[in-house]
């Protein structure tokens, strides 16, 4: 018989997964499951996102088995099942008679479905093929433009990354001790790839390192920022890149539109015992007195880079709302040029896939801006470590994938440049 919090577990990983259908991000539901002990609420969200990145998979064992299609609820039943039990290795019949216990809450038409649940998840915890069952591709919407982009085979590359999940990433205050177990990445970035509880780990209270992606770390990197120099951090929640700048001595200021997500910034920069001045306020309507050294942009964008840990992004989005994020990353990244001095330096990165939020941007701010040039990461004095000749574009930048590294993990995707103003 399935364990009682076990169940607690599946029954909020199918809360989450309908909230998912209708509309709502996993991160947006976090408080959603509040009245369930703080294991299963975790538990609940493993299962819940690992049965939206394995969904497609899961969908081709249960089309196997079935008569007709299952109505919308009973099929995400199926599914958290199927990946329970051939994705995460958990025993085929307690899963199955939690599955079928599941099925039975959910009304008439879940009494009625609860024979063909026991009948087809007794069927599907023998799958022969689960391992070699093509990965989840992502919506056409998204997938279209990819495919223009990058080609097929790269595609399917990203997907099957998306299908790997991601690690997790850490960035090490300058001087502090990397995690015990914690590999060391070519770009100064620390991994640890097994399942980690990130406030125990040793380090965290200290302050000596924080969570951020491989490809999320590179932006600061490649701005190269260096102690006294007077910085912009511009969209700078949760503050990733903030606890960057200031660990290498600038004097930051972090602009972000969200009080609550400043309210992040200020957390992550009281445990790493650094700081900066923090500005709730549109970037576009921000002017200071003074100029800047130096200008961060990390735009917001589609966030399509960052699908392995965001299994749900597919779901949720449709394309919608991505012409006007453009137009706002055209309008922020002219104004970040504006709050910068004559000969002072800016990088503009988003964490998306698609060019229009990266290379073009970059490509036609460079015909709109004269004199204004871009830096390669190649380039004498700079040479940032650890960066492969073909992440690089042509205008310069650099253009990261989820597909890359796949020996050590993967990393984010994303798009950065380093500009120059004229002097
Ligand atoms: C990609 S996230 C930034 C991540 C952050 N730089 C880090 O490293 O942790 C984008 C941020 O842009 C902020 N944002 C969106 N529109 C904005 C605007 N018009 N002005 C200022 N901030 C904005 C959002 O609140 C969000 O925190």
């Amino acid at each position: 018989m399935a364990k009682p919090g076990g169940d607690l577990a599946r029954k909020g990983a199918l809360q989450l997964i309908q909230g998912v259908r209708e509309g709502r991000s996993l991160g947006d539901q976090s408080g959603a499951l509040r009245s369930l002990p703080v294991a299963d609420q975790a538990r609940a969200a493993r299962l819940a996102a690992e049965t939206l990145r394995h969904q497609g998979r899961a969908d081709q064992v249960i089309e196997a088995f079935v008569n007709r299609k299952p109505a919308p609820q009973i099929a995400d039943v199926l599914r958290l099942a199927v990946v329970e039990m051939l994705e995460l290795g958990a025993p085929g019949h307690g899963v199955v008679g939690a599955a079928v216990d599941l099925t039975r809450t959910l009304g008439a038409r879940g009494q009625a479905a609860a024979g063909m649940v026991n009948a087809v998840l007794r069927k599907a915890a023998a799958f022969p093929d689960w391992a070699t069952l093509p990965p989840q591709p992502l919506p056409e919407w998204l997938r279209g433009p990819l495919v223009d982009a990058y080609g097929d085979p790269v595609m399917r590359a990203i997907e099957a990354a998306h299908q790997r999940g991601a690690p997790l990433d850490l960035t090490l205050k300058p001087g502090a001790t990397p995690v015990p177990g914690a590999e060391a990445l070519p770009t100064g970035s620390w991994r640890l790839s097994g399942p980690a509880q990130v406030s125990t780990l040793p380090g965290f209270e200290a302050g000596d390192w924080w969570v951020q992606d491989a490809a999320a770390a590179l932006p600061v990197r490649l701005l190269a920022p260096a102690a006294g120099e007077v910085i912009a951090d511009l969209c700078a929640a949760p503050g990733g890149k903030t606890l960057q700048l200031a660990a290498a001595g600038a004097r930051v200021t972090a602009v972000d539109l969200s009080p609550q997500r400043l309210r992040r910034v200020t957390e992550n920069l009281t445990r790493c015992g650094l700081s900066a001045e923090l500005v709730p306020s549109d970037v576009l309507d921000w002017r200071p007195a003074t100029l800047f050294d130096a200008v961060l942009l990390d735009a917001p964008c589609s966030a399509t880079g960052t699908i392995r840990r965001h299994p749900d992004l597919p779901f949720i989005r449709d394309g919608h709302g991505i012409a006007e994020l453009i137009e706002l990353q055209t309008a922020m990244l002219d104004h970040a040029l504006s709050l910068l001095r004559p000969g002072g330096r800016l990088v503009y990165a988003t964490c998306s896939l698609i060019p229009d939020e990266g290379e073009v941007q970059v490509a036609e701010a460079l015909e709109r801006h004269p004199g204004l040039a871009v830096e390669r990461p190649d380039m004498p004095g700079i040479a940032l470590p650890g960066i492969e000749p073909d992440w690089i574009t042509e205008e310069g930048g650099l253009r990261l994938r989820p597909d890359f590294w796949p020996g050590l993990g993967g990393m984010d995707g994303f798009y950065l440049a380093r500009l120059r103003k004229p002097v």
